[in-house]
Formats: C-alpha cells, sequence, structure tokens
C-alpha cells in the first residue's frame, strides 16, 4: 500500500469537509453547489493577501467550445505538422468523456481511474473498457509501489487535458485498427508524445488564444459576480494578485472580458488592473514557487507589452543607448505589471510578513495548490467547477447512495458468519449462507455500478473510485484547505469568515458511536 496514502491525515475518509458558512442557522444559506468546503481551518481574518490564478480559476472556459478548439487545433497541427493520417480531420471531439482525476499509461495505451491507495479501479483500453482479469494481469490489486508518475504516466490534473486525453484513446483504437495507417512505426507512448507537442503548440503558437480573443463570449462563461468579489477583498484592505502561466497579451484580453469591459481587444484598457495590487504574467508555475528557481522578473510596459529589466519593482540600469523606461500612460497601471520571477519577488510586492498570511485560489491541484502549499506553506483554494454537479447529484440520490452502503454492511456480515462458520464448524447452513453472500453481493456490485453511472457512465462519481475515495478526492483533501466550484463563491461568505472542517473522525469511532458509515 502506498505509504504516503496511509500517512495523510485525512485518508480514508477520517474527516468529512464541513460546508461554509460555519453558523448554518444563523447565516443566510447559500445554495449547496456555491458552497466552500473545508478540510483545513481556515480564518479569513489572518489571510492579509488573496491571489488568484487567471485560467479555470477566474475564468472559467466553457468545456465543450473551448477544448474542442484544443482539440481541432491539436487535430491539425498533428496532420499538417507530424504528419498524421489525413482521417484524423473528420473525428469529433466527446467534451463529456474524459473527467479530471484520471491517468493515462502511455506505454500500454490505457486510461485509468484510481481509488486513494492507487489501486486501479475502472481502466479503459482506448474506449475499451479491460476486463476485470486484465486489469489485474497489467496492475495487480494488492500492495501496488507504482507511483503513477511522469515519465510512463500522465495526469489528468487540469480540465486543459481532456481534450489530449480523449485524442490520445482515438488514437489508441486507430492504431489497434489500422497500423499500417501510419507513416512511421509508432507505439502508444509515441502517439502520446505527439499529442503533447501538438497540444503545446497550439497553446505556444497563439492559434488558441486568437480564436478566444476574437469571440471570447463563445469559449469563457460571464460571472458577474467576479468584480464585487475582489472588490470586496479590497475593501476589506487585503492586497489581491494574479499568478498566472499565460502572458500578457492574452490575460489583459481575458481580463477585459471577465471585468466586463466593452473592449475586450483594446490594447490600451486596463481598469481591470484597479482590482490588483500586483499581476505577474508567464508565471512558469510550479516552479515559480520555488523560492531558488532564478527566474528573471521583468516589468510590463501595458501599453506596448515591453519587457523591462526589473528586480524589485523599480527598473535596473539598462546597458548602451537604451532607454530606461516606457512612459506609461496610464500611471495605476505602472508597476504593477510583470513577468516571471518567483515568489521571492512578490514578497516585497505585497508586503507580506509570513507565507501563511497568503490564500491562493487556483485549478490546477498540482501547479496551483500542492505547489503553493507543500513548498511555501500558503493557504490554498481549489476550483472544481464540476463539484457543482457532484454535490446536486449526490444530494438527489442520496437515498441510492444509502441503499448501497447497507448492502455492502450486509454483505460484510454475511462474510463474517461465514467465515466463522468454514473455521469452527461445517454444516449444511454453510451452503444456504453462502449463496445468500453471494446474492447480496451481486446485488451490491450491481447497486454500486449504477449509481456511479448517475454520474459518469464510463468514469462513475468525480470523488470517489468504488466505495472509496478516489485520487483526486484524496489530493483535495490533502493539499487545498478549501474547496469550491468557482471562485466568486468567495464573495457569497463574509470577509472574516472562520471556515472549520467536521470534526476527525477515526474508523473505531464509526464502531462505537454508531456512525452512518460503521461497517
Ligand atoms: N505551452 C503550453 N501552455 C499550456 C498548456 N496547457 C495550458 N497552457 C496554458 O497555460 C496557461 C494557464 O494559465 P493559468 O492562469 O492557469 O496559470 C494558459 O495560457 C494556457 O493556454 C500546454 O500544454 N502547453
Ligand atoms: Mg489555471
Amino acid at each position: 500500500m502506498d505509504k504516503s496514502s496511509m500517512d495523510s491525515p485525512g485518508s480514508k475518509s477520517a474527516k468529512r469537509p464541513c460546508i461554509s458558512p460555519s453558523s448554518p442557522d444563523t447565516a443566510p444559506k447559500t445554495s449547496i453547489g456555491n458552497q466552500i468546503f473545508c478540510n483545513r481551518p481556515l480564518y479569513m481574518k489572518s489571510i492579509k493577501a488573496v491571489g488568484f490564478d487567471m485560467d479555470y480559476t477566474l475564468a472559467q472556459y466553457k468545456v465543450d467550445t473551448f477544448e474542442s478548439l484544443v482539440y481541432q487545433q491539436t487535430v491539425q497541427n498533428l496532420v499538417c505538422k507530424y504528419n498524421y493520417p489525413s482521417e484524423l480531420l473528420s473525428w469529433v471531439f466527446d467534451s463529456d468523456y474524459m473527467v479530471r482525476g484520471l491517468v493515462i499509461d502511455k506505454k500500454e495505451g490505457n486510461i485509468l481511474k484510481m481509488d486513494c491507495y492507487k489501486y486501479v479501479k475502472v481502466a479503459y483500453h482506448g474506449f475499451k473498457e479491460l476486463s476485470k482479469e486484465e486489469k489485474l494481469l497489467i496492475y495487480g490489486n494488492t500492495l501496488v509501489s507504482t507511483s503513477y508518475d511522469q515519465p510512463e504516466y500522465a495526469l489528468i490534473d487540469t480540465l486543459f487535458s481532456l481534450a489530449e486525453a480523449y485524442l490520445f484513446a482515438q488514437l489508441v483504437e486507430f492504431k489497434d485498427k489500422y497500423p499500417g495507417k501510419f507513416l512511421k512505426p509508432v507505439d502508444y507512448a509515441c502517439l502520446y508524445k505527439d499529442v503533447r507537442k501538438a497540444v503545446d503548440l497550439c497553446h505556444r503558437d497563439g492559434t488558441l488564444k486568437q480564436k478566444v480573443a476574437e469571440d471570447p463570449k463563445r469559449y469563457i462563461n460571464e460571472d458577474k459576480s467576479i468584480v464585487p468579489m475582489l472588490k470586496g477583498l479590497r475593501e476589506s484592505n487585503r492586497a489581491t494578485f494574479m499568478v498566472t502561466n499565460s502572458l500578457w497579451d492574452y490575460t489583459c484580453v481575458v481580463m477585459n472580458f471577465i471585468c466586463g469591459s466593452s473592449a475586450v481587444n483594446d490594447g490600451t484598457k486596463f481598469d481591470w488592473l484597479q482590482y490588483f495590487d500586483v499581476v505577474i504574467t508567464g508565471s512558469a508555475k510550479p516552479n515559480f514557487f520555488k523560492e531558488d528557481n532564478h527566474a528573471n522578473l521583468f516589468e510590463v510596459e501595458p501599453e506596448s507589452g515591453m519587457l523591462i529589466n526589473t528586480n524589485d519593482g523599480s527598473p535596473l540600469l539598462q546597458v548602451g543607448n537604451i532607454i530606461a523606461r516606457v512612459s506609461t500612460k496610464d500611471k495605476s497601471s505602472a508597476r504593477k505589471v510583470f513577468q516571471g520571477g518567483n515568489v521571492v519577488h512578490l514578497y516585497p510586492l505585497l508586503e507580506i510578513e509570513a507565507s501563511s498570511q497568503v490564500l491562493y485560489v487556483g485549478d490546477h491541484i498540482y501547479g496551483d495548490i500542492l505547489s503553493s502549499k507543500k513548498t511555501l506553506g500558503w493557504r490554498t483554494m481549489l476550483v472544481i467547477p464540476e463539484l457543482d454537479r457532484e454535490v446536486q447529484l449526490l444530494r438527489k440520490l442520496k437515498k441510492n447512495c444509502e441503499n448501497v452502503r447497507s448492502l455492502r454492511s450486509g454483505c460484510i456480515a454475511l462474510e463474517d458468519r461465514l467465515h466463522c462458520l468454514n473455521t469452527n464448524q461445517k454444516s449444511n447452513h454453510d451452503e444456504n449462507l453462502k449463496h445468500e453472500r453471494d446474492k447480496m453481493r451481486l446485488n451490491y456490485q450491481t447497486s454500486l455500478s449504477e449509481l456511479h453511472k448517475q454520474f459518469h457512465p464510463k468514469w462513475g462519481q468525480l470523488m470517489k473510485a468504488g466505495y472509496q475515495n478516489s485520487r483526486f478526492a484524496h489530493q483535495v483533501e490533502r493539499y487545498a484547505c478549501l474547496y469550491t466550484s468557482q471562485v466568486s463563491n468567495l464573495g457569497l461568505s463574509s470577509q472574516n469568515q472562520y471556515y472549520r472542517p467536521n470534526e476527525d473522525s477515526m474508523q473505531h469511532e464509526y464502531a462505537i458511536m454508531d456512525k452512518v458509515d460503521a461497517n
């Protein structure tokens, strides 16, 4: 069993996240889909600076249109730049198929869903589900020591990866059916590498971003509550900042759209900057969070996008005949926008005394949340747009969940009785009991599988794998102090909210305290 999973404080549902507000009787009710869930106590009064990631955090992309665009551009790149068969051009993307938290096994051409102990619970080869036996043969079922990390595996940790995972599954199926269609001999790992390169290119070469800039409404959700949320934070005397991997030109387009500017593509409109003390673009997270990363910091001249060497916000001496600083027309945007650097540059710009005074809100469990929390001790909030639907469904299916849980308890009780009979006295009674156990086990397995299918026909409930927490849920519990479906939910509770989790529970307490989950 993976040791890191065992010693985690939140493992095996030891603790149930609490929802804000912390005093449900007195505070106004927030709908379940908009609530903020808390894994670790967080007192907003002690937070002096709130930072935001941009893409998929402040800017909530419409997965169907945006990831379809990524998919189409990637296919174009594969066919035109990497000589992939032209058949690919007629393929279509199903934006509902892949989900976050899955793992790609590059060598085998498989997509996996795991539980919190990294046991593979669901596996597909391309689009064909592996049987229990096939799964066991490749991944085993006991004490798996595989870490499922790079380079053999790729993690679908962000919604940005849904298109590439789907295209990889399509290519695996295509290669199995028509191996001769490729110009060069390819294995599954090679397919993955090419897809990755093609996706990377469309994010870098501007084609994707140009399309979004032309029609942001088509690709990004409008959320009028983001500006009031940012204003609220600033009125409560907190510093606000942004650290994004996007570059300045694109950041400006997206932020103008989110903040309701009518001139999204007007390179002279920077009103949205009033909501931030510091904006760091091209941050190269997660490396940005490493204090020993020596990336240069540049000040960005907003109008021209020109980069000026700096170290602490003031321009560095320029060598030769270069003019030290281009004048900034709008003084409110001066010395606020940067590119690159690292967290050491950020602290003096924000006047922060301790890393625990920072709350950072992001969507990427590794690049935003794990990195900033583990390396720096920042407090974290993970944005999971899928959570809205997940919690609504969970509430609707509460009775089904209870039924599955009681079937599991019944199965375990019968197993235990049988085990006692087997070891103590053998009797005819045995056979009847075995029959009863098999019937109940089948009933349990069918009910559990049907329950999962209501959440997603292939991958089931996002936060569960079988009856246990999924690998993704485990990471959320471990690294995100808070988690919620959208960033603007932060504006729904008090600026001095005390977020508190529910009490922790050990397994022995379930047995003694008559808790619902008791086996
Ligand atoms: N070069 C690549 N860029 C990528 C890829 N996937 C996403 N992205 C870009 O990163 C930023 C994310 O910004 P953040 O605000 O979430 O930090 C955005 O510009 C994406 O387009 C990739 O595979 N390669
Ligand atoms: Mg992001």
